[in-house]
């Protein structure tokens, strides 16, 4: 896991209480998966009525910054999206301190990750993508990607030095194709708004209490940013669709989840034109990050990191064969 900062039961009790109109707390279990806060199951008990929560505490983020988020996800609740809705404390605020740390509430979704997934769940994914990018467009505030070209800018040199020489030309050699692709006009053009920008497999729940798979909805939106469309389907893409041993695409859950998406909203001819680009620069990011988080680990009590090797094959990959988008 990652459980950065620990939460005693009656540590979130006496928070609840002074703050929160949610009743008292009777459990806080710290959830041992994710890599960027500390995430607990939080069971309250309000007028007999037993209700779960997600409390996430912040190691990263600023309390500037949340407020995108959480309002982000505010929104697409309200909207119809399946995410998490946050809840407001007795002064309708969203987001609290805790331990030190800012801290949130938000509704736990029911579900749970389908981490082998076929065809019919990335077309579920797909479709759900192109609604809630459709939702976001009216969302009041902004807020960029903030792991996009300028953190691989500064971020790139601090890894480095831990490269191997043929590592170092292939990061050299992409980061000047995406310095060069962002400036680019048909670039600028591609349509954006609110992006997830981080859907992965472990990031989405499926329900199947009625006897058949739902998707439960879209969670983890702290690496949302308002950045391009079609980023945030090659980040789905790059994972959903792939065969995880290779990073090769599966071609079945990949037309299922870029038709499903086109269903929704059907892509603009320079979104078909920047396509292979845009799923290297997905493949780019998590590279980038995850050789940040493998060289530059933080304190935790129990951590594993993500292996960087798995994107940077991808990245081989999405530049070895050219992968084709078509219009519907
Ligand atoms: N709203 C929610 N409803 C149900 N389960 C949730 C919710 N939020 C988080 N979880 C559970 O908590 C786990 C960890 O959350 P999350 O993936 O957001 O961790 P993180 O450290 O914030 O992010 P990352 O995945 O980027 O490392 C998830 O795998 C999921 O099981
Ligand atoms: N999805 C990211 C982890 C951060 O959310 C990764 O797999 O590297």
């Amino acid at each position: 896991m990652a459980v950065f900062t620990p939460v005693a039961l009656d540590e979130v009790n006496a928070w609840l209480c002074q703050h929160y109109n949610l009743g008292t707390a009777t459990d806080i279990k710290g959830i041992s998966s994710g890599i960027e806060n500390s995430n607990f199951f939080l069971t309250t008990n309000k007028d007999g009525q037993t209700t779960e929560y997600v409390l996430t505490l912040f190691e990263r983020l600023s309390r500037e910054q949340l407020p995108y988020y959480l309002e982000l996800m505010g929104h697409l609740a309200q909207k119809g999206i399946p995410v998490p809705a946050p809840a407001r404390d007795k002064t309708e605020q969203i987001i609290g301190i805790l331990n030190g740390k800012p801290a949130t509430i938000v509704s736990k979704l029911s579900g749970s990750s389908r981490l082998s997934p076929n065809a019919d769940h990335c077309a579920a994914v797909g479709a759900m993508l192109a609604k809630m990018h459709l939702a976001g467009q009216d969302f009041k505030l902004s807020q960029p990607n903030l792991r996009s070209l300028n953190w691989w800018q500064a971020t790139i040199p601090l890894v480095k030095q831990h490269l191997n020489a043929a590592q170092n030309s292939l990061i050299d050699s992409e980061l000047a194709d995406q310095t060069a692709f962002f400036a680019s006009k048909d670039y600028q053009a591609l349509p954006a708004g609110p992006s997830h920008c981080d859907l992965f497999r472990d990031n989405v729940l499926f329900d199947s209490s009625s006897g058949k798979d739902q998707l439960g909805g879209f969670f983890d939106f702290y690496f949302a940013g308002n950045d391009k469309w079609l980023f945030d389907v090659a980040v789905t893409v790059n994972d959903w669709c792939i065969d995880l041993g290779t990073g090769v695409l599966d071609q079945a859950r990949y037309d299922g989840l870029v038709n499903a998406y086109q269903s929704v909203r059907p892509f603009e001819k320079t979104e078909i034109a920047s396509w292979n680009l845009m799923l290297r620069a997905a493949a780019l990011r998590f590279w980038v990050s995850r050789l940040w988080d493998y060289y530059l680990p933080r304190e935790a009590e129990m951590l594993t990191p993500h292996d960087p090797k798995h994107f940077e094959r991808i990245l081989i990959q999405r530049r070895d064969v050219i992968s084709c988008i078509s219009s519907v």
